[in-house]
């Protein structure tokens, strides 16, 4: 069933509408409804015509479930031509059909959102689609729908294009009932899963997961929400994870709800690295592969396709964090732990102005010349050790242009990660003492290690800095 909100049918939007009905295809839901033959002309054509660009996550909010079973959920598609042409880019939606069975609805409505993303990210899958629909509809046009009822069939058929969000004030109406209601244990926001959330120092502190575009698995992370986020936006800090860690190392140990409460700031922490994506040797060791994203964007084929956690938290989870809580956009700062240092450090030194401020707790803070470094870089980025200053704090600051920005450091004299050499903390601090753009506080704390009674001993500290940049 497709489900396009343009009514003009011009050729390239219904090359577009094509273009949507076969990744609706492949994600072996259900036939599309034949519209008439010459459909399967364009299907010929279509990859010639059409290139995926993105594939939004379920919007909940248009999902019904009907009394049959079938349930329908708006995924929105963004295709162009095949040049790219932003003119002819569109939005298509589709709308699923498929009977509900004894999976949870949540994790039928992931993975088909993750195959159609898969879909859209891989040209090649792309193309196969094109030449698989086009032979199932010259050797089976009248292909069977794999939609079991004939009655669930008829009811289909009234919402095309043109007439779904008609069908949806009149007679269908009376058997809708929105999912939330049906949705037993789990909460949906828009593609968001609430995971658990309890109260914590007047706030929330709640876990969600969605299947990830970018890393292409379903993903985790936290927010706590303060209480004075009820009433109106609030200022966000992001924290950053270190090796072997996930979203919930942070939220138990550090104590930051305290602060975060105090202050009033959202605190967002993600995972450190896709789970489950099967690439292979990504659970063998701890300090690479799962775990251990290290903030890049991976280009070796091994590891590209999932490993992508760079465009994953400054992209991806940066647009669902700013259309799904009370923030205020331009005032954020960043903080991490050892990897998460070095995730936070890099990240406010690559984008000028995005994070107001950053600090970090024992961070890898030059990797491209310490074991964990290499050892990453070489796997995610390869062997080119130019591109791996593209995610080393102690080469950006040199580098880094942007407005005044302010990093604070903590770093324990007896971690012994430090003393392996592992974190080379001078290495920053002579770095950045040669760029006035920025201002680096360095403490060395007598007897700390590197673990989380670390952290959850400097917290205060790491907030008070960033408070004065933030409310000032
Ligand atoms: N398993 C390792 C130790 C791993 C470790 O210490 N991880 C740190 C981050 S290290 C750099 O990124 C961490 O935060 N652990 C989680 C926690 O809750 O403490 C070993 O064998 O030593």
């Amino acid at each position: 069933m497709l489900c396009a909100t343009p009514t003009e049918e011009t050729t390239p939007k219904r090359n577009v509408y094509a273009a949507a009905d076969l990744i609706y295809n492949a994600a072996h839901l259900q036939r599309p409804m034949t519209r008439n033959q010459s459909r399967s002309n364009l299907y010929t054509n279509l990859n010639t015509i059409c290139k995926p660009i993105s594939i939004h996550q379920p919007d909940l909010t248009y999902t019904n479930v009907y009394n049959e079973g079938s349930i329908y959920i708006k995924i929105t598609l963004l295709l162009s031509d095949k040049e790219g042409s932003s003119s002819l880019s569109i939005h298509a939606s589709i709308q699923l059909a498929f009977f509900r069975t004894t999976t949870p609805l949540n994790l039928i409505i992931n993975s088909q959102a993750l195959t159609l993303n898969k879909v859209c990210l891989d040209p090649q899958m792309f193309t196969n689609v094109c030449k698989m629909t086009t032979e199932t509809q010259s050797t089976r046009p009248t292909h069977k729908p794999l939609l079991a009822s004939a009655s669930v069939r008829q009811r289909l058929l009234p919402f095309t294009y043109k007439c779904f969000a008609e069908n949806l004030q009149t007679v269908h109406r009376k058997q809708v009932f929105m999912t939330k209601t049906k949705l037993r244990n789990t909460t949906i926001m828009s593609g968001l899963k609430t995971l658990s959330t309890v109260t914590v120092f007047g706030g929330t502190q709640t876990r969600y997961s969605h299947v990830s575009r970018e890393t292409k698995t379903e993903m985790t992370f936290t927010v706590f929400m303060p209480s004075q986020a009820k009433k109106s936006k609030a200022p966000a800090i992001w924290y950053l994870s270190g090796l072997t860690c996930n979203d919930e190392n942070f939220i138990q140990k550090a104590g930051a709800q305290r602060e975060a409460a105090h202050y009033g700031f959202v605190l967002i922490s993600p995972d450190t690295s896709p789970r489950g994506a099967g690439v292979e040797g990504e659970t063998e060791s701890w300090d690479l592969g799962v775990g251990a994203g290290f903030y890049v964007d991976a280009t070796t084929p091994k590891w590209t396709n999932n490993y992508r956690m760079y465009s994953y938290i400054h992209h991806e989870l940066w647009d669902i964090v700013k259309s799904h809580f009370p923030i205020i956009e331009d005032k954020q700062a960043i903080m991490g732990h050892s990897m998460g240092g070095h995730g936070a450090l890099t990240a406010a030194l690559k984008n000028p102005g995005k994070f107001v401020s950053a600090s970090a707790f024992a961070p890898i803070s030059n990797p491209s010349q310490c074991p964990w470094g290499e050892k990453a870089f070489n796997a995610y980025l390869g062997q080119d050790k130019e591109a791996w200053k593209e995610y080393d704090s102690t080469e950006l600051v040199r580098q880094y242009n942007g407005p005044l920005l302010h990093l604070l450091v903590d770093q324990g004299t007896e971690d012994k990660f430090y003393k392996e050499k592992q974190l080379l903390t001078e290495n920053l601090q002579q770095a950045a003492a040669t760029n006035e753009k920025t201002r680096v506080e360095i403490n060395l704390r007598e007897g700390y290690d590197h673990s989380y009674f670390f952290v959850s001993t400097f917290i205060p500290n790491h907030f008070l800095f960033h408070s004065k940049i933030l409310i000032g």
